[in-house]
């Protein structure tokens, strides 16, 4: 469905045992848009990430990612989307390079830029390695290059910087920066506010409801406001 938007959720509730960690959100983000999305710990970030990723359901309330419903559709949202979320979920058996074609294979998608994405992000000589002894920067690097793999419709990233060194920052950035010049939608959640990132939007959580903070670039100085 090219012509919904990214994003269209209605009075979405997303309950943890009695806690709210989504409290009557409603939200709507059009395609090609970079949202950030900021707020305390424990606000609901990661939260409507996975949502949005179907990695959850709402308790309550309805929505839709790119067209496809939140409950009903979830294998269509999931095969055009990646969620970037705190564990990389890679296979620890598999190496590098396998771990790429597989999801190459999984999402029916060519594996045509397999070796290219292994070296941009900086994995070439350990494309052969098993995960199993990957340091936490090294899978993140390969969750990137699944990200530049699959190029998919709608970037989910939760803390994307951490565990990343500086050329992996930038690698980060580097990512976004084609998905958005592609047409793609990015909603990136971070605490990191060094990074000079300049989002369409940035809303706000709080205790699991949404402020839109902006509609301007974020700088230092205006983003916690
Ligand atoms: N699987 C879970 N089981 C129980 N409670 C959960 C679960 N996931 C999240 N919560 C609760 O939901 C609320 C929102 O958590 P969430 O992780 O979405 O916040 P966040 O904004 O991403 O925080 P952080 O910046 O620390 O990652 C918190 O109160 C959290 O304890």
């Amino acid at each position: 469905m090219p012509s919904a938007p990214a994003v269209s959720l209605a009075g979405v509730t997303r309950l943890f045992g009695p806690v709210p960690a989504l409290l009557r959100v409603g939200l709507r983000i059009e395609r090609g848009e970079f949202v950030l999305l900021r707020g305390p710990n424990g606000a609901g970030k990661s939260t409507l990430l996975r949502l949005l990723g179907t990695a959850i359901s709402p308790t309550f309330g309805t929505g839709a990612v790119l067209g496809f419903d939140l409950v009903r559709e979830r294998s269509a949202i999931r095969a055009r989307t990646e969620l970037l979320g705190h564990r990389a979920r890679l296979y620890d058996e598999l190496t590098a390079e396998e771990n790429l074609r597989f999801v190459c294979r999984l999402h029916g998608i060519s594996a045509a830029n397999v070796t290219a994405a292994l070296d941009q992000v900086g994995m070439a000589r350990t494309a052969s390695e098993r995960v199993h002894g990957f340091s936490p920067g090294m899978r993140q690097r390969l969750a990137l290059a699944r990200l530049v793999v699959r190029a998919p419709e709608l970037l989910l990233l939760d803390e994307p910087f951490a565990a990343c060194d500086q050329e992996a920052k930038q690698l980060v950035e580097d990512i976004v920066g084609e998905a958005r010049l592609a047409g793609r939608t990015v909603v990136l959640a971070t605490h990191d506010s060094e990074r000079p990132l300049l989002p369409d939007r940035v809303l706000r959580l709080a205790a699991g409801s949404v402020n839109e903070a902006a509609r301007m670039p974020v700088t230092a100085s205006t983003e916690e406001r």
